[in-house]
């Protein structure tokens, strides 16, 4: 999963819960984020915009999802001050949220603790016009559409690269689908039965074999025609519907919003019920 090519050095680890409980108002370490190109500027504003729109004070439970735009989500969030932060905990969606939840010391806590999520902000690889969401390009999609189920508020941040009309527009390296190791092969021929165009095991980049991801499984990655993604919910029953598929990463009907930096400042927005807000920059949502 990259982290902002420029930019993100971790912080000292957080205290331990109990101190957490103890100390009134840890001091918060804000990431040291660097804006060095018109892409990143673009994720910081829609991350930016979507804290400010979405995590509200009286959220408690935040879910803190994966990618290149999160980095900037935490910044934000640590720029609501110690006091407000105080009172909350945060769910990461796998180690790189969790790394920048304890370098930002912010409290840490897991789903399985709080089912219930107030707010989950999260990147994606590509979204849809109906907010219908590619995610997994990290391999975190398991741990993510939990995350995302758990919320009430569930809300996507990217720069305008993800703006699509239809899924597989830009996003060329197919649907990842997490699956148990040793039933691999089995879905690799299921999913070129069911139309997938050259489906790949995900490989390791300066290790050899396959990516593993958080949870111990494989990455298989599906391309389909994009005439197929035209309605990702067919394709997303149809793919977790394989023995040995543990999770899709097409995220249907999900999001409530999805914030898209632009490469001019400005910034898109997409609601779940229609609505397509185009805001020059410096404007709120
Ligand atoms: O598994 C990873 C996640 O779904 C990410 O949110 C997604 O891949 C987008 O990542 P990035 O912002 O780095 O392109």
């Amino acid at each position: 999963m990259p982290l902002p090519h420029s930019v993100y050095q971790p912080g000292q680890t957080s205290p331990s819960l109990d101190r957490v409980k103890q100390t009134p108002a840890p001091e918060l370490i804000p990431p040291v984020l660097v804006v060095t190109t018109e892409i990143e500027a673009s994720k910081q504003q829609a991350a930016w915009s979507a804290v400010d729109g979405h995590v509200l004070p009286h959220h408690t439970v935040i879910g803190i999802g994966s990618g290149s735009t999160v980095p900037y989500v935490v910044e934000r969030i640590v720029a609501q001050g110690a006091e407000v932060n105080r009172s909350r905990v945060f769910i990461p969606t796998g180690f790189q949220s969790k790394e920048l939840i304890v370098a930002a010391n912010l409290r840490l806590g897991d789903v399985d603790q709080y089912p219930i999520i107030d707010v989950t902000i999260d990147g994606a690889d590509e979204v849809d016009k109906d907010l219908n969401a590619i995610k997994g390009g990290g391999a975190c999609h398991l741990r993510e559409k939990v995350l995302a189920e758990a919320a009430n508020t569930f809300i996507i941040v990217a720069d305008y690269r993800k703006n699509s009309e239809y899924l597989g527009t830009n996003w060329k390296a197919g649907v990842p689908v997490e699956v148990a190791p040793f039933a691999y092969a089995k879905v690799l021929q299921n999913l070129v039965f069911m139309g997938s165009q050259k489906p790949t095991l995900r490989m390791g980049k300066a290790k050899a074999g396959p990516v593993v991801s958080d949870n111990g499984n494989f990455i298989i990655d599906a391309p389909f025609p994009t005439e197929d993604l035209k309605d990702p919910l067919k394709i997303l029953k149809l793919i977790k519907m394989l023995t040995g598929v543990v999770e899709v990463g097409l995220f249907c009907h999900m999001a409530q919003a999805a914030y898209f930096g632009n490469v001019d400042g400005s910034l898109t927005v997409r609601w779940a019920d229609g609505r397509l807000e185009q805001l020059a920059k410096g404007a709120k949502a």
